[in-house]
């Protein structure tokens, strides 16, 4: 890549933080930020914000997790759920606020920061291209990754989501739960138009043998109707997202009775050998996601079901029959 990349030392806090990082990570930082020019160079925007933006992402990559935990409370940043168990997902929304603190960087760049790990659902370009250049630049080891960052020099947009897909898959395969961000990230990414050729080639290479999803999407929404669950939905993701194959959703009149739903289908799917890898919203039980891997039930309140709108946001996912219930006695 032949353009200059404006050097850190233009931004002297974040050239002190750089010279705390491994040397490792520095020469990550500056492949980014050299792809970070690249891209800018192509598509005519902004190569200061898109440099700083790369230079500063991982200013807090290498911070131990109790560290990350207190930073982000200096900082005003309430962790959720997944931050809390996972401290590594706060070096964005930390970086950013450190930005924020020494007046470094507009919204844009901070937003790119802050959402380079999960993304996040209507980021701008910038977010986008450097979340993109985290996963492409050429120290990354994976087969495609050239086919990716190619992509994504031509079509940010279709590389964005294409990236996006490629990681869900890859924490998928490890058993990572994806951050609620990532997901909506997902949805959101999934709407716009073109990319899909790319997406349906990428998921025929890696999507992994079938194991018994249909049969547990089916018995999830089986337990749920037994149980008074509203409007049971089977949404067959197969067609539109590597997030998993099936999504079943599902209402409870209130919070307790989601929780009740929560429970007695997790309580079914275990009896019928499914691997349970999360169970997410127990505090705030208006939304309680039952995470198996190929299948992800989804209970919610009426409110917050209608609030999120998975359906509409995941629109293009064919609905599957819910199975008659066989009859039950006593
Ligand atoms: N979207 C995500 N949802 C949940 N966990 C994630 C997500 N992205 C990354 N992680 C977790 O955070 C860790 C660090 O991520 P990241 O900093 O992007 O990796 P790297 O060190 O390869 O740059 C990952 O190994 C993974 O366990």
């Amino acid at each position: 890549m032949a353009e200059t990349v404006p050097e850190p030392g233009k931004w002297p806090p974040v050239a002190r933080a750089l010279e705390r990082l491994s040397a490792g990570r520095r020469a990550h930082v500056a492949r980014v930020a050299a792809w970070m020019a690249a891209w800018a160079a192509r598509s005519g925007q902004d190569p200061e914000a898109a440099a700083l933006a790369a230079w500063a992402h991982d200013l807090a990559r290498e911070w131990a997790p109790a560290a990350l935990l207190a930073e982000a409370a200096r900082l005003g940043w309430q962790p959720d759920a997944w931050e809390t168990e996972a401290p590594v997902l706060l070096h964005g929304p930390v970086a950013a606020a450190w930005l924020q603190e020494w007046g470094l960087g507009g919204p844009a760049v901070q937003e790119a920061v802050r959402f380079h790990t999960t993304a996040a659902p209507g980021v701008g370009l910038l977010a986008q291209a450097l979340y993109v250049a985290d996963a492409v630049e050429p120290g990354r080891r994976y087969s495609g990754r050239g086919a990716l960052e190619r992509l994504a020099l031509h079509d940010l947009g279709q590389g964005y989501r294409a990236v996006l897909e490629a990681s869900a898959a890859f924490y998928r395969r490890r058993g990572v739960r994806l951050h609620p961000r990532t997901l909506a990230a997902l949805a959101a990414a999934g709407e716009a138009e073109g990319g899909r050729e790319t997406i349906e080639r990428t998921q025929r290479a890696v999507r992994p043998a079938g194991d018994a999803a249909e049969e547990w999407a089916q018995l999830a929404a089986a337990t749920a109707l037994r149980h008074k669950g509203e409007d049971v939905r089977i949404l067959d993701m197969r067609p539109v997202t590597l997030v998993a194959d099936f999504f079943v959703i599902v209402s409870g009149r209130t919070a307790l009775q989601v929780a009740a739903l929560a429970d007695h289908i997790e309580e079914a799917l275990d009896a019928a050998g499914a691997h349970k890898l999360a169970r997410s919203g127990q505090g705030r039980a208006e939304w309680v996601l039952l995470d198996y891997g190929s299948v992800v039930v989804h209970i919610f309140t009426e409110a917050e079901r209608r609030y999120y709108d998975l359906e509409r946001l995941w629109g293009d996912a064919p609905r599957l029959e819910v199975a008659e219930e066989p009859e039950t006695r006593n």
